[in-house]
C-alpha cells in the first residue's frame, strides 16, 4: 500500500486498519503514484493498493462469443465504443454500464485507449464488474453480435429516430462515436436504427460522458453565482458556490477564526467538513445575510481558514461524476488551477450594487443604495488586496463584462464559448 502523507495525515484509521492486516503502508510523493498509472493527469486521492486478481478474473482475454454464450436464452445489452479514445470517457461509460446491468463493453483494439489499470481506475473499479472486451474489428463484431439475435443501435445526433420514440429489443447492442466525429460511417450502415438525444434548445451538442471542470471567479454581485448554477443546471453538472463555503464556515465554526488569528492550523474532522457540505444545500435566508457576507469576507482573509476548505473544495470537484462548475474567487488560479474552461465575471461596480441592492429590497432587508455600494468595494478591496489567494483575472480565462446584459444573454454566451471546449 502507498500512501500519500496528506492521506495519512487525514485518514489515520485507514493505516491502522491496514497494519491489522498485515499490510504495511509506504509513505511517498503523489507523483510516485501517479506514475503507476502511466497518465500524468489522473487525479487520485493519495492511496494506490496493489491486489491479486479478483475472483473470476482468470487471467485470460474475454471474447464476445464468451459473453454471447453467457447470455443466449436472457435478455442483453452491450455497449460498444467505436474509437472512443478519451480514457476518461471510457471509465464514466463503464462506470454507467454497471449501473445499468449491461453485460460487457466492447471496444477496438486499435484506436481504444488499452483495458489495463487506467481503465480500472477511470471507471472507479467498474471494470471489475462489467467486462471490457477488445475486439479486432468492430463491424465483424457487429455481425456477430446480429447473427445471434442482437439489434445494434447507433446513437448519433443526426438520427432518425428520438430515444424515447425507440422500443429496444430484448437483446441490444448500443453503439457509441467517437468524441469528435461520432461514429464511422462503415459502422453507421450497420446500424438497425440510428438514435438521437433531444437536446435543449440552448445546448444541442451535449458530449455524453466527457467530464469537465468549470472555474468562474468574478467579484461580488458580478452574477457569477447565477451564472454558474444555471451552467450546471444546462450541462448536468453539479454546482459549488465556494462563497456559500466561506459564509457556513462563519456561521457554524467563528471560534475556529478567533483562533486562526493567532496563526495556529484550523482541523476540521470528517463530520465537520460533512457538516459543511450539507449546510451548502440548506437555503436558510441567514446564510446569506449581509452581516455574514461580511464576516465571510474578513476570514477569508486568513490563509488558516483557506487552508482548511481547500480539501473540501477539491474533493467536491473530485467526487462529482459529470464534473463541476465552481465559482469563486480563487477557483482558477488555487482550488482548480487546470480546470478545463475558466471564466471571468465582472461588471462596473455601479451596476453590482444596483444588483445586490434590489437583491436585498428583494428579499425584504432594509438597504440603501450607497451603503451597498459602500460595502461592495470595500469587498472589493478586501478580495483583491489580501495576501492570501486574492481575487485575480487569469490569464486563460475567458472575460465576461455582463455590464449590459441580461441573464438570458450572458448565459447564451457562456455556453456558446463552452461549446468549444466539449
Ligand atoms: N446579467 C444580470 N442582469 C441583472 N441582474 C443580474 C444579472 N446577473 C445576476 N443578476 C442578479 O444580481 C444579483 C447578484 O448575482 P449573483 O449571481 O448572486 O452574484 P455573485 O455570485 O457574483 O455574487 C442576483 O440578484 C442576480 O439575480
Ligand atoms: N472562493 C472564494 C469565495 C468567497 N470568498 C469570500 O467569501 C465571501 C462570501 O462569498 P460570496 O460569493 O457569497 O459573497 P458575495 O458575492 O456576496 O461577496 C466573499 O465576499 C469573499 O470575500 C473568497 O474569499 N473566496
Amino acid at each position: 500500500m502507498l500512501v500519500t502523507g496528506e492521506f495519512l495525515k487525514k485518514y489515520p484509521e485507514v493505516a491502522r486498519m491496514a497494519q491489522s492486516k498485515g499490510v504495511h503502508p509506504r509513505r511517498v510523493a503523489a507523483g510516485e503514484i501517479s506514475k503507476i498509472w502511466g497518465h500524468s493527469g489522473m487525479a487520485h486521492q493519495g492511496i494506490a493498493l496493489r491486489v491479486g486478481r479478483l475472483s473470476g478474473h482468470d487471467g485470460s482475454k474475454l471474447r464476445v462469443e464468451d459473453i454471447v454464450s453467457a447470455h443466449l436464452s436472457n435478455t442483453s445489452t452491450v455497449v460498444l465504443l467505436d474509437r472512443v479514445t478519451d480514457i476518461n470517457n471510457v471509465g464514466a461509460i463503464v462506470r454507467s454500464a454497471a449501473c445499468f446491468d449491461v453485460d460487457a463493453v466492447i471496444l477496438p483494439e486499435h484506436h481504444s485507449p488499452s483495458e489495463s489499470c487506467v481503465i480500472t481506475k477511470a471507471s472507479s473499479g467498474a471494470a471489475d464488474i462489467v467486462p471490457v472486451v477488445q475486439v479486432g474489428n468492430l463491424v465483424k463484431t457487429m455481425e456477430y453480435l446480429k447473427q445471434h439475435g442482437y439489434w445494434c443501435y447507433g446513437m448519433d445526433a443526426g438520427g432518425d429516430k428520438a430515444l424515447h420514440e425507440i422500443s429496444f429489443c430484448e437483446r441490444r447492442a448500443i453503439i457509441l462515436g467517437s468524441e469528435g466525429k461520432g461514429i464511422r460511417r462503415l459502422t453507421r450502415e450497420h446500424c438497425d436504427h440510428l438514435v438521437k438525444i433531444p437536446m435543449s434548445a440552448r445546448i444541442d451538442s451535449l458530449n455524453r460522458s466527457k467530464r469537465l471542470v468549470i472555474a468562474i471567479d468574478g467579484p461580488s454581485s458580478s452574477g457569477k453565482g447565477t451564472l454558474a448554477k444555471e451552467l450546471a443546471n444546462v450541462l448536468r453538472m453539479q454546482h459549488l458556490d465556494t462563497g456559500k463555503l466561506y459564509r457556513v464556515f462563519a456561521v457554524k465554526f467563528p471560534h475556529k477564526y478567533s483562533q486562526a488569528r493567532s496563526h495556529e492550523e484550523i482541523r476540521l474532522n470528517t463530520e465537520e467538513e460533512e457538516e459543511m457540505l450539507a449546510a451548502l444545500n440548506n437555503d436558510d435566508p441567514g446564510y446569506y445575510s449581509e452581516h455574514v457576507g461580511r464576516m465571510a469576507s474578513i476570514l477569508a482573509r486568513n490563509s488558516q481558514v483557506r487552508s482548511a476548505l481547500l480539501p473540501i473544495q477539491r474533493q467536491f470537484v473530485l467526487n462529482a461524476p459529470q464534473g463541476a462548475v465552481v465559482d469563486g474567487r480563487d477557483i482558477a488560479s488555487v482550488v482548480c488551477p487546470d480546470a478545463d474552461v475558466k471564466i471571468f465575471v465582472s461588471a462596473y461596480a455601479s451596476v453590482r450594487a444596483r444588483r445586490r441592492f434590489r437583491q436585498l429590497c428583494g428579499s425584504n432587508r432594509k438597504a440603501m443604495y450607497k451603503t451597498v455600494l459602500f460595502h461592495l468595494l470595500h469587498r472589493d478591496i478586501r478580495d483583491t488586496c489580501r495576501s492570501s489567494a486574492p481575487l485575480v483575472r487569469t490569464e486563460d480565462a475567458i472575460y465576461l463584462n455582463n455590464s449590459h446584459m441580461q441573464k438570458a444573454a450572458a448565459l447564451r454566451e457562456l455556453v456558446e464559448k463552452i461549446k468549444t471546449f466539449l
